[in-house]
């Protein structure tokens, strides 16, 4: 999300506004998709310790490429944007090398700081996403493969603690909703899951990544006519599909839920108490 246009906290929090960022961000899944998709799958830079002998370092190749493209980014301040969080522990990356700029407050900082899906998101793109779009074979390309996983990996971080923003956004509209859930002992996860799941928005979004996602991974001739095969043009579009149903949407439920039912942690209980008369 562009934070620094000026646009107020309450215009970037509005649904409409952060629904819109989402439909950006599959534009780049997809395409992220498709650039690894055109190599093998390289099962060896996703096996921990495979290339430790070369570059002293126990995780996988993968793992270490992001750890490598992280830190040079934390340089760049890229995880001091409100909407990036880094696969490595922040204790491991460098400060930024120019000063940080400042944001606009949207997410309930307590809150925000205790969602993290990351090594989920690295296990189910490694362990079911690569194997579901590539070739099982080896092609050597460890660099090139490794490059676009990070740039898959990344897109689908930001879109999924996406989340979080939804979330504000809908509890902000409706606190006396979630409160009583958030407050219960335990808290109600189901509850919560209830109140921010809207079936109708995950259906419309499947179509609609399955149209984009055929265009996008469409074949073209020279003449620019697409070419029509039975085949799958340079992917699986039920694999990005699948990989929406039963992952990332999931997955961006239960941050939106973590983050609620922290959402009221250290709020003073006049404002809950406001809140809750807001109902009226
Ligand atoms: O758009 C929303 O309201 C969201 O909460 C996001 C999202 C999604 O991941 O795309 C998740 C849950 C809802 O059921 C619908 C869509």
């Amino acid at each position: 999300m562009n934070f620094t246009t000026g646009a107020k906290a309450s215009e970037l929090l509005s649904l409409d506004h952060i629904r819109s960022q989402l439909i950006r961000l599959e534009d780049t899944i997809i395409f992220s998709l498709i650039e690894r998709a055109q190599f093998a799958r390289n099962a060896k830079i996703y096996e921990k310790g495979a290339f430790r002998d070369i570059i002293d370092f126990d995780g996988s190749w993968v793992e270490w490429f992001l750890l490598e493209t992280e830190i040079f980014h934390a340089k760049a301040r890229r995880f001091t944007s409100p909407d990036e969080f880094p696969f490595t522990p922040l204790e491991r990356l460098p400060q930024p090398v120019i000063p940080v700029m400042t944001f606009p407050r949207l997410l309930y900082p307590p809150a925000a700081s205790k969602v993290r899906v990351n090594d989920q998101i690295l296990r189910f793109y490694c362990g079911e996403i690569v194997p579901g779009i590539t070739s099982a074979a080896d092609d050597g390309n460890y660099g090139s493969a490794a490059t676009r996983d990070v740039e898959v990996l990344q897109a689908l971080s930001r879109r999924i603690h996406f989340g979080m923003f939804v979330a504000e956004s809908k509890f902000l509209s409706a606190p006396h909703d979630f409160i009583p859930h958030i407050l219960s002992t335990p808290p109600n996860g189901d509850a919560l899951a209830g109140l921010i799941t809207k079936p109708e928005v995950e259906a419309k979004l499947l179509v609609r990544l399955g149209n984009k996602a055929k265009i996008y991974g469409g074949e073209f001739d020279a003449d620019g006519k697409i070419i029509e095969t039975s085949g799958m043009g340079k992917i699986d579009v039920q694999k990005i599909v699948d990989m929406y149903r039963d992952h990332v949407i999931p997955l961006t439920k239960v941050v939106e839920v973590e983050y609620l039912v922290h959402r009221l942690d250290d709020v003073p209980q006049s404002q809950i108490d406001a809140w809750m008369q807001s109902r009226h």
